[in-house]
């Protein structure tokens, strides 16, 4: 994948970053839950957790306004219900003329005009007549007879004089600063195919053509649950040993800003009973109170209290460790019904997550959020990565297009996560980059 244009699409998501061998993979069966013994592709968990959330694509069309439909993909093609620009208008301060009166003025050079009723913008004027100018302002409508414009300060005198009054103006060609009616947008024509991610100017394109509202699928309910006895909430005083819950809120920021409103909760205690007790909870929630997807944090590693695990213990969810770091350890399933995607408890470990294996999906089964911007770039200095696994390191691409890690490669770093713009790429079988080598780099 080369090119700044490369993986923004959804054909991209499984064909990039040949990552984990995806060898030699068996599955042990236990009661419940499974656990994948070797490393699994970054690939071959990102389609299985495709073909979890697929069924969501078919979600129920619904028209949202503007404010709200910012970030998610458009339902059905968008098609423009006027022209823009709605009329032929001036674009210039200057003098609406008839290009004729020009015709055998001395060496096509200036001639001079009588001075019309100014056009102010949104005012309807009155047709122009042959040998008059009109003063026009830019968005104005143009006259009927008029066909280019003047800018003002070609004028002699450089300024707009009274009505009655003559002015000097140079020849112009026929459609000289004239925004022709419907030239940006023919009304009639699909402006937005269907599956658009709806970003800033696919907002203001659809405000410009008048709508209120778009056509979209329902958006994704996605509720983020936190897990682990040492969370503290924000604004409580840490205990020894707490610490506080940044991947809350860290997933909440990265949904939002792909455009879901997504809900928090925490089960602050390793007690996979809790744990259960709140997914009962989330599972039993019916409509709108229905999350489509619970995202959990922590708990699926090999430690002696991993609660998540446990929890999911007798359903059908499964654990598998990627040959990704940050980001290895993974799980999902369902839980009575319920989508289940678990994301290990590291703050890095869960962006990264989102980023490499949740984002791309979404991005291809929904269109929205948009696929990251991929590009290639040299390194700006030497690293080393563990091998047989892709090592996605938090990045800054600079102004002179070398690209510079920030902070190790731990899963803990937040604060080098938070000073970091990009992810480089450092795909398996590669374990020592020199200066200058060339990695994928995904700007954040
Ligand atoms: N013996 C092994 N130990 C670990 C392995 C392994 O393969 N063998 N994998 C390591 C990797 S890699 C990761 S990643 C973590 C994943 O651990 P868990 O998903 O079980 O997560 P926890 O143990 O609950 O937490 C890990 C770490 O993250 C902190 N944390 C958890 N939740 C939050 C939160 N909401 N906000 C901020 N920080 C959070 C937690 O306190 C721990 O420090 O396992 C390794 N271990
Ligand atoms: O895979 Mo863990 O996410 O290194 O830190």
């Amino acid at each position: 994948m080369t090119g700044p244009a490369a993986g923004t699409g959804p054909a991209h998501v499984h064909n990039h970053l040949e990552t984990g061998t995806g060898k030699g993979v068996h599955e042990n069966s236990r009661a419940g839950h499974r656990s994948v013994q070797e490393h699994r592709s970054v690939q071959e968990h990102r389609a299985r957790i495709a073909a979890l959330i697929a069924p969501l694509a078919a979600r129920p069309l619904e028209r949202l306004p503007l404010r709200a439909a910012l970030g998610t993909a458009l339902g059905s093609d968008l098609v423009a219900p006027v022209d823009l620009p709605p009329f032929d208008n001036s674009q210039m301060d200057g003098f609406a003329v008839r290009s004729v009166d020009f015709r055998g003025a001395v060496g096509g050079g200036a001639r001079e005009f009588t001075v019309g009723a100014a056009i102010p913008a949104g005012a309807v004027p009155v047709p122009l007549a042959p040998g008059h100018a009109a003063p026009i302002m830019t968005g104005a409508m143009m006259p009927e007879g008029a066909d280019a414009v003047v800018p003002v300060e070609r004028a002699e005198p450089p300024r707009f004089p009274e009505e009655g009054a003559t002015v000097s103006l140079p020849s112009v060609e026929a459609g000289t600063y004239v925004r022709r009616t419907g030239s940006d947008v023919a009304a009639g024509a699909v402006v937005l195919a269907a599956g658009t991610a709806m970003g800033a100017p696919q907002i203001g394109l659809a405000a410009g053509l008048g709508l209120s509202t778009v056509p979209v699928r329902r958006p994704v309910r996605i509720t983020l649950l936190s897990t682990g006895a040492e969370l503290a909430a924000a604004g409580t005083r840490l205990a020894p040993g707490q610490i506080y819950d940044a991947n809350g809120m860290l997933l909440w920021a990265a949904l939002r800003e792909a455009g879901i409103a997504a809900a928090n909760v925490a089960v602050r205690s390793d007690d996979p009973d809790e744990l259960r007790r709140e997914l009962e909870r989330l599972a039993g929630l019916e409509g709108e109170a229905r999350p489509d997807v619970v995202i959990t944090t922590g708990g699926v590693s090999k430690g002696a209290f991993e609660a998540t695990k446990l929890a999911l213990d007798g359903h059908d969810v499964e654990f598998a460790h990627l040959a990704m770091q940050p980001g290895g350890p993974q799980g999902l399933g369902t839980f009575e019904g319920l989508p289940v995607v678990a994301f290990p408890g590291n703050p890095v470990s869960c962006w990264i997550s989102w980023e490499v294996l949740l984002r791309p999906v979404l991005a291809e089964l929904f269109g929205a959020p948009r696929g990251r911007r991929r590009l290639r770039a040299p390194l700006a200095e030497a690293l080393t990565s563990p091998p047989g696994k892709l090592q996605v390191r938090r990045a800054r691409l600079r102004a002179d297009g070398c690209v510079e890690l920030v902070g190790g490669p731990g899963s803990h770093l937040l604060g080098a996560l938070a000073a970091s713009d990009a992810l480089a790429m450092v795909p398996d079988g590669v374990t020592e980059l020199e200066v200058g080598a060339e990695v994928e780099v995904w700007l954040t």
